[in-house]
């Protein structure tokens, strides 16, 4: 079992329970009160770095990154750094996310969320938009084609936007043929962990341009942008860099600018 494989199955009870506690028609109804969702999108089809700065406390591959995590700290700073939008992990067991964390988050800042988990039911894009995400993260390695469609349709159906995430040919391609806006390259393989670069920048110059592409993971610096930039990306995705830093608002616009 990769551990991608282990960590969906991971999130499968705790699924199930919600489901049992608060069925998904019930969710459908209490989305119909909610205000429209903030557009994910809009920032990124304008020029310029734009800086999707994630929030997450812990990663599989590299363990605890920020033993106090001061979340709400941390996305006040990000936004007032300059962040496009915030990417907030709530898987609970390898990244010690919460869905608690996300809702927190909306109240305190105004830049529009992206849930990012694993999400392979309607449910968890239910509760996505309920707890203020607008954007949601489907990731072309843990779902068949025809899952990846229904999936995005329906969160756009939500009023909520779409990032696919592909590592490899292959999974572009679905994506592709997929109704999404935003395409993320990730340049960590999920089941290997191990980083490509010059293969996440092949992939981000196959990104037709009526998508957003989005460069992810690894990049540490202003010229990790630059170079995700010249090989296609309008946004970035950046996670460990910014909560390892003492000042994640400072190491972000250190990133944007070039300088300290
Ligand atoms: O922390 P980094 O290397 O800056 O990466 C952020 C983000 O790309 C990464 O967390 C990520 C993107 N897609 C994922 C899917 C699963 C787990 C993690 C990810």
């Amino acid at each position: 079992m990769t551990i991608l494989d282990q960590i969906v199955h991971d999130l499968l009870p705790d699924l199930t329970a919600s489901k049992e506690r608060l069925p998904l028609s019930e969710l459908e109804i209490m989305v119909q009160d909610m205000p429209p969702a903030r557009d994910f999108a809009a920032a990124f089809r304008t020029p310029g770095l734009h800086v999707i700065a994630e929030l997450k406390k812990a990663s599989p591959s590299k363990g605890v990154i920020r033993p106090r995590f001061n979340y709400l700290e941390c996305a006040r700073d990000l936004a007032a750094a300059g962040a496009a939008a915030l990417s907030v992990v709530t898987e609970e067991k390898h990244f010690q996310g919460s869905l608690q964390m996300l809702s927190e988050v909306a109240e305190c800042v105004e830049i529009p969320l992206l849930r990012k988990d694993f999400i392979i039911d309607p449910y968890q894009i239910c509760e996505a938009r309920l707890h203020g995400a607008s954007a949601v993260l489907l990731i072309a390695a843990l779902l068949p084609t025809g899952e990846l469609a229904r999936l995005s349709d329906y969160a756009q159906s939500l009023g909520m936007t779409v990032l696919g995430e592909a590592h490899n040919e292959d999974e572009l391609m679905t994506l592709l043929g997929c109704d999404m806006p935003l395409i993320g390259i990730n340049a960590r393989d999920l089941h290997t962990f191990g980083i490509h670069i010059g293969n996440a920048s092949k992939l981000l110059g196959e990104v037709p341009a009526d998508r957003i592409a989005i460069a992810e993971s690894a990049m540490n610096s202003h010229d990790d942008l630059m170079h995700a930039m010249r090989a296609g990306a309008r946004g970035f995705l950046v996670g460990e860099a910014l909560m390892r830093a003492e000042y994640p608002g400072d190491k972000l616009k250190e990133m944007l600018c070039g300088h300290a």
